[in-house]
Protein backbone atom coordinates (compact mmCIF):
# COMPACT_ATOMS: atom_id res chain seq x y z
CA UNK A 1 0.00 0.00 0.00
CA UNK A 2 1.41 3.40 -0.90
CA UNK A 3 1.48 6.06 1.58
CA UNK A 4 -0.46 8.98 1.75
CA UNK A 5 0.87 12.25 -0.21
CA UNK A 6 2.29 14.49 2.30
CA UNK A 7 0.90 18.03 2.22
CA UNK A 8 3.71 19.95 0.47
CA UNK A 9 2.77 22.74 2.91
CA UNK A 10 3.24 21.35 5.94
CA UNK A 11 7.26 20.74 7.07
CA UNK A 12 8.52 17.42 7.01
CA UNK A 13 9.85 17.18 10.23
CA UNK A 14 9.31 19.19 13.23
CA UNK A 15 12.89 20.29 13.43
CA UNK A 16 13.91 21.89 16.79
CA UNK A 17 17.14 24.31 16.28
CA UNK A 18 20.17 23.54 17.98
CA UNK A 19 20.08 27.84 19.05
CA UNK A 20 17.32 29.80 18.92
CA UNK A 21 18.03 33.66 20.08
CA UNK A 22 15.30 36.55 19.52
CA UNK A 23 15.60 39.84 20.39
CA UNK A 24 18.58 39.92 22.25
CA UNK A 25 20.17 42.37 24.06
CA UNK A 26 22.50 42.76 26.26
CA UNK A 27 24.31 45.84 28.73
CA UNK A 28 27.86 46.01 30.75
CA UNK A 29 28.72 47.74 33.27
CA UNK A 30 26.79 49.42 35.88
CA UNK A 31 25.21 53.64 36.26
CA UNK A 32 27.13 56.14 33.68
CA UNK A 33 29.50 53.00 33.13
CA UNK A 34 26.73 50.82 31.67
CA UNK A 35 26.90 50.38 27.84
CA UNK A 36 24.68 48.53 25.46
CA UNK A 37 26.99 45.49 23.45
CA UNK A 38 23.65 43.71 21.87
CA UNK A 39 20.92 45.46 19.89
CA UNK A 40 18.16 43.22 19.05
CA UNK A 41 19.52 40.42 17.69
CA UNK A 42 18.18 37.02 16.29
CA UNK A 43 19.87 34.22 14.75
CA UNK A 44 17.98 30.63 14.44
CA UNK A 45 20.59 27.79 13.87
CA UNK A 46 19.79 24.18 12.35
CA UNK A 47 21.17 21.20 14.08
CA UNK A 48 24.10 19.77 12.64
CA UNK A 49 25.89 23.28 11.12
CA UNK A 50 28.83 24.96 11.63
CA UNK A 51 28.39 29.14 11.97
CA UNK A 52 30.90 31.21 11.60
CA UNK A 53 30.96 34.63 13.41
CA UNK A 54 32.61 37.19 11.96
CA UNK A 55 33.16 40.39 12.80
CA UNK A 56 35.61 43.90 13.71
CA UNK A 57 37.37 43.58 17.39
CA UNK A 58 34.29 44.55 20.10
CA UNK A 59 31.61 44.05 17.79
CA UNK A 60 29.93 41.47 20.25
CA UNK A 61 31.16 38.21 18.97
CA UNK A 62 32.01 36.32 22.05
CA UNK A 63 29.14 38.19 24.14
CA UNK A 64 26.80 36.30 21.56
CA UNK A 65 29.14 33.38 22.06
CA UNK A 66 28.85 32.79 25.79
CA UNK A 67 25.14 34.08 26.62
CA UNK A 68 24.70 30.85 24.18
CA UNK A 69 26.92 28.54 26.13
CA UNK A 70 25.07 29.31 29.20
CA UNK A 71 28.32 31.04 30.68
CA UNK A 72 26.61 34.29 31.26
CA UNK A 73 23.09 35.40 32.23
CA UNK A 74 20.79 36.46 29.75
CA UNK A 75 19.56 39.73 30.48
CA UNK A 76 16.59 40.73 27.82
CA UNK A 77 15.35 38.40 25.25
CA UNK A 78 15.63 35.28 23.92
CA UNK A 79 17.97 32.45 23.95
CA UNK A 80 16.51 28.61 23.13
CA UNK A 81 19.86 25.94 23.16
CA UNK A 82 18.68 22.60 22.36
CA UNK A 83 15.09 23.36 23.22
CA UNK A 84 15.51 25.22 26.77
CA UNK A 85 15.11 29.22 27.03
CA UNK A 86 18.19 30.29 29.11
CA UNK A 87 16.55 33.25 30.30
CA UNK A 88 15.59 32.96 33.83
CA UNK A 89 16.67 29.74 33.58
CA UNK A 90 18.15 27.93 37.23
CA UNK A 91 21.62 27.50 37.86
CA UNK A 92 20.75 23.60 38.35
CA UNK A 93 19.43 23.63 35.14
CA UNK A 94 22.01 25.77 33.35
CA UNK A 95 24.52 23.49 34.68
CA UNK A 96 22.80 20.39 33.15
CA UNK A 97 22.71 22.01 29.80
CA UNK A 98 25.99 22.93 30.45
CA UNK A 99 26.87 19.14 30.27
CA UNK A 100 25.55 18.97 26.68
CA UNK A 101 28.14 21.71 25.53
CA UNK A 102 32.21 21.57 24.73
CA UNK A 103 33.90 25.07 24.78
CA UNK A 104 37.47 26.05 23.11
CA UNK A 105 38.50 28.51 23.94
CA UNK A 106 41.42 30.37 22.91
CA UNK A 107 43.16 30.46 26.76
CA UNK A 108 43.45 26.40 25.84
CA UNK A 109 43.29 26.30 30.77
CA UNK A 110 44.89 22.83 30.62
CA UNK A 111 46.04 21.52 34.08
CA UNK A 112 49.34 21.61 33.96
CA UNK A 113 50.20 18.35 36.60
CA UNK A 114 48.04 16.25 33.96
CA UNK A 115 48.96 14.65 31.22
CA UNK A 116 47.39 15.09 27.63
CA UNK A 117 45.50 11.79 27.83
CA UNK A 118 44.73 13.17 31.38
CA UNK A 119 43.27 16.54 30.50
CA UNK A 120 40.93 14.88 27.90
CA UNK A 121 39.90 12.54 30.48
CA UNK A 122 38.87 15.57 32.81
CA UNK A 123 36.60 16.26 29.59
CA UNK A 124 34.51 12.85 29.98
CA UNK A 125 34.64 13.26 33.56
CA UNK A 126 32.48 15.71 33.98
CA UNK A 127 29.85 14.07 31.85
CA UNK A 128 30.09 11.06 34.78
CA UNK A 129 31.37 8.43 32.52
CA UNK A 130 33.14 6.41 35.33
CA UNK A 131 35.35 3.49 33.81
CA UNK A 132 38.69 4.58 33.84
CA UNK A 133 39.79 1.83 30.85
CA UNK A 134 36.92 3.21 28.83
CA UNK A 135 38.16 6.95 29.19
CA UNK A 136 41.53 5.93 28.35
CA UNK A 137 40.83 4.92 25.47
CA UNK A 138 38.21 7.44 24.15
CA UNK A 139 41.04 9.86 25.07
CA UNK A 140 43.74 8.03 23.56
CA UNK A 141 41.44 7.60 20.45
CA UNK A 142 40.66 11.60 19.73
CA UNK A 143 44.02 12.25 20.66
CA UNK A 144 45.14 10.17 17.92
CA UNK A 145 42.84 11.92 15.53
CA UNK A 146 44.47 14.96 16.28
CA UNK A 147 47.78 14.16 15.76
CA UNK A 148 49.23 13.70 18.99
CA UNK A 149 49.14 9.78 19.19
CA UNK A 150 52.97 9.84 20.02
CA UNK A 151 52.39 12.91 23.14
CA UNK A 152 49.60 11.08 25.12
CA UNK A 153 51.56 11.36 28.22
CA UNK A 154 53.17 14.56 27.80
CA UNK A 155 52.70 17.44 30.71
CA UNK A 156 51.79 20.43 28.39
CA UNK A 157 54.44 22.18 30.11
CA UNK A 158 56.25 20.38 27.28
CA UNK A 159 53.93 20.56 24.43
CA UNK A 160 54.26 23.71 22.14
CA UNK A 161 50.87 26.30 22.00
CA UNK A 162 49.65 24.74 18.71
CA UNK A 163 50.00 20.72 20.51
CA UNK A 164 48.43 22.36 23.70
CA UNK A 165 45.75 23.82 21.91
CA UNK A 166 44.83 20.33 20.01
CA UNK A 167 44.47 18.88 23.47
CA UNK A 168 41.80 21.57 24.11
CA UNK A 169 40.02 20.46 21.68
CA UNK A 170 40.19 16.69 22.17
CA UNK A 171 38.85 17.76 25.74
CA UNK A 172 35.68 20.01 24.26
CA UNK A 173 35.33 16.69 21.81
CA UNK A 174 35.51 13.77 23.87
CA UNK A 175 32.39 13.70 25.73
CA UNK A 176 30.38 13.90 22.36
CA UNK A 177 28.43 16.91 23.11
CA UNK A 178 25.85 18.58 21.21
CA UNK A 179 26.74 22.06 20.70
CA UNK A 180 30.29 23.04 20.14
CA UNK A 181 31.52 26.84 21.39
CA UNK A 182 34.47 27.69 20.00
CA UNK A 183 36.02 31.63 19.78
CA UNK A 184 39.43 31.34 17.61
CA UNK A 185 40.36 27.57 17.99
CA UNK A 186 43.06 27.87 15.33
CA UNK A 187 44.51 31.31 16.56
CA UNK A 188 47.92 28.99 17.83
CA UNK A 189 47.63 26.45 15.35
CA UNK A 190 49.27 26.12 11.89
CA UNK A 191 47.26 26.34 8.55
CA UNK A 192 47.06 22.38 8.72
CA UNK A 193 46.31 21.53 12.10
CA UNK A 194 43.85 24.19 12.33
CA UNK A 195 42.42 22.90 8.95
CA UNK A 196 42.30 19.12 10.68
CA UNK A 197 40.12 20.82 13.65
CA UNK A 198 37.78 22.58 11.74
CA UNK A 199 37.09 19.25 9.48
CA UNK A 200 36.66 17.17 12.28
CA UNK A 201 34.26 19.43 13.45
CA UNK A 202 32.58 19.55 10.27
CA UNK A 203 32.79 15.88 10.11
CA UNK A 204 30.65 15.84 13.63
CA UNK A 205 28.31 17.04 12.44
CA UNK A 206 27.91 15.10 9.39
CA UNK A 207 27.74 11.92 11.58
CA UNK A 208 26.07 12.73 14.93
CA UNK A 209 24.54 16.08 14.42
CA UNK A 210 27.30 17.97 16.54
CA UNK A 211 25.94 21.79 15.98
CA UNK A 212 29.39 24.35 15.77
CA UNK A 213 29.05 28.08 16.66
CA UNK A 214 32.98 29.23 16.18
CA UNK A 215 34.25 32.66 16.49
CA UNK A 216 36.84 33.10 13.97
CA UNK A 217 39.25 36.15 12.57
CA UNK A 218 40.51 32.89 9.74
CA UNK A 219 39.39 33.65 6.78
CA UNK A 220 40.84 29.91 5.58
CA UNK A 221 37.85 28.51 8.11
CA UNK A 222 35.29 30.12 6.23
CA UNK A 223 35.20 27.93 2.84
CA UNK A 224 34.28 24.84 5.64
CA UNK A 225 31.22 26.81 7.35
CA UNK A 226 27.80 26.36 5.95
CA UNK A 227 26.81 30.07 7.39
CA UNK A 228 28.55 33.40 8.26
CA UNK A 229 27.32 35.89 10.30
CA UNK A 230 28.73 39.23 10.54
CA UNK A 231 28.20 41.57 13.63
CA UNK A 232 28.97 45.31 13.40
CA UNK A 233 28.65 47.37 16.79
CA UNK A 234 26.59 44.48 18.41
CA UNK A 235 24.20 43.81 15.52
CA UNK A 236 24.60 41.00 13.12
CA UNK A 237 24.77 43.01 9.67
CA UNK A 238 24.95 40.16 6.89
CA UNK A 239 24.25 36.59 7.08
CA UNK A 240 25.37 34.57 4.11
CA UNK A 241 25.94 30.77 3.37
CA UNK A 242 28.91 30.48 1.49
N1 LIG B 1 33.20 42.03 30.86
C1 LIG B 1 32.98 43.16 30.18
N2 LIG B 1 32.82 44.34 30.82
C2 LIG B 1 32.58 45.48 30.14
N3 LIG B 1 32.46 45.55 28.82
C3 LIG B 1 32.61 44.41 28.11
C4 LIG B 1 32.88 43.15 28.76
N4 LIG B 1 32.98 42.21 27.80
C5 LIG B 1 32.78 42.83 26.63
N5 LIG B 1 32.57 44.16 26.81
C6 LIG B 1 32.29 45.14 25.74
O1 LIG B 1 31.23 44.65 24.94
C7 LIG B 1 31.49 44.88 23.56
C8 LIG B 1 31.50 43.55 22.80
O2 LIG B 1 32.63 42.78 23.24
P1 LIG B 1 32.93 41.32 22.72
O3 LIG B 1 34.07 40.77 23.51
O4 LIG B 1 31.69 40.53 22.67
O5 LIG B 1 33.42 41.62 21.23
P2 LIG B 1 34.16 40.68 20.17
O6 LIG B 1 33.50 40.95 18.87
O7 LIG B 1 34.16 39.28 20.66
O8 LIG B 1 35.63 41.26 20.17
P3 LIG B 1 37.07 40.51 19.93
O9 LIG B 1 37.08 40.10 18.48
O10 LIG B 1 38.05 41.59 20.23
O11 LIG B 1 37.13 39.37 20.88
C9 LIG B 1 32.80 45.66 23.50
O12 LIG B 1 32.50 47.03 23.45
C10 LIG B 1 33.47 45.31 24.80
O13 LIG B 1 34.31 46.35 25.23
Amino acid sequence: MNAPARNPALPAVAEVPAIRVAGLNHWFGEGEARKQALFDVDLTVRPGSLTVLMGPSGSGKTTVLTLMGCLREVQDGSVELLGHELNGAREADLVLYRRRLGFIFQAHNLHGSLTARQNVMMGLQVHGHRDEATQRKAAAHILGALGLGDRLDYLPGNLSGGQKQRVAVARALVGNPAVVFADEPTAALDKESGMTVVRMLKELGRQRGTTTMMVTHDNRILELADRIVTMEDGRTVKDTAP
